[in-house]
């Protein structure tokens, strides 16, 4: 597969260099919103910046590329950009994590908060903590998190950064140099704590779910989700 890099940072170089192990040629490698033609790829992965992410894939759906995103705290836009493709009968996953670890953790977070909706003693919070040259707080994978629990916990219905609300998922934030992204989910009641948690001991897990994720959407059209790719849950 010929894979256009559309953001060439800590994730683009990690991806590249799986990519290259599993016989795909990069042809496009960019930091830049143009100034390459994105036809001479078969796919491409954005792994950029909140304020470009949109912008990378609209042009892959207008100019008939699938594309794979990785980008966080760009959700904002994300109906826009689904519907957008949809439009242009392009091929789009979005995930906030592509690790085939998260994805598991997804799904037993959404186990738990099913369970855990019928116990009103036990109170949750969520961790999650990150390098510090992220840009975005909370992470994408924190807040899907979050957004599965509300969707199975009768209890919440919203999330916020170190809120002590009723009916609010309190999450934490840290930023402490080199870590590759620890989240977690508590359970807490007066006699006990539950917590679930993932951690990240480096980005190739990233990316290579990235990678595996191109592979399958190359050809394509529709917007599909990690779920789809590794079937399960
Ligand atoms: N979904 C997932 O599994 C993961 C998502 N991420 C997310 O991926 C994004 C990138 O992460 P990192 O590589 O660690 O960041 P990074 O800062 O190392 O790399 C981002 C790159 O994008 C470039 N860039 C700026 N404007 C651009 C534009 N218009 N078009 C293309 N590239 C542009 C920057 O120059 C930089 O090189 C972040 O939003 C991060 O949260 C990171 C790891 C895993
Ligand atoms: O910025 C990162 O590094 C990461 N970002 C993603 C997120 O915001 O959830 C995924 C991973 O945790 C690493």
């Amino acid at each position: 597969m010929k894979i256009a890099l559309l953001g060439y940072g800590k994730m683009g170089k990690t991806i590249e260099k799986i990519a290259i192990s599993r016989g795909h040629t990069i042809v496009i490698k960019t930091n830049d919103e143009d100034g390459y033609d994105i036809t001479t790829a078969d796919v491409a992965i954005d792994f950029s910046v909140p304020n470009a992410a949109f912008f990378n894939v609209v042009k892959c759906f207008k100019n008939g590329v699938p594309v794979i995103s990785g980008t966080t705290g760009w959700l904002d836009n994300y109906k826009k950009a689904e519907a957008l493709c949809q439009e242009e009968n392009g091929a789009f996953i979005y995930a906030s994590n592509f690790s085939l670890g998260v994805n598991i953790f997804f799904e037993l977070n959404k186990q738990l908060a099913k369970m855990m909706s019928k116990l009103e003693s036990y109170k949750v919070s969520m961790e999650e903590i990150h390098h510090t040259q992220k840009l975005d707080a909370p992470s994408g994978t924190a807040i899907t998190l979050a957004e599965s629990i509300i969707s199975e916990h009768n209890t919440y219905t919203d999330w916020s950064l170190l809120s002590n609300k009723e009916n609010t998922i309190p999450i934490t934030a840290k930023r402490i140099e080199d870590v590759s992204g620890t989240h977690a989910v508590s359970y807490t009641s007066k006699t006990d704590t539950i917590t679930i948690e993932h951690e990240a001991h480096n980005r190739e897990g990233f990316a290579l779910g990235a990678v595996i994720a191109a592979e399958w959407l190359q050809d394509k059209t529709g917007v599909y989700t990690m779920k789809d790719v590794l079937n399960i849950g």
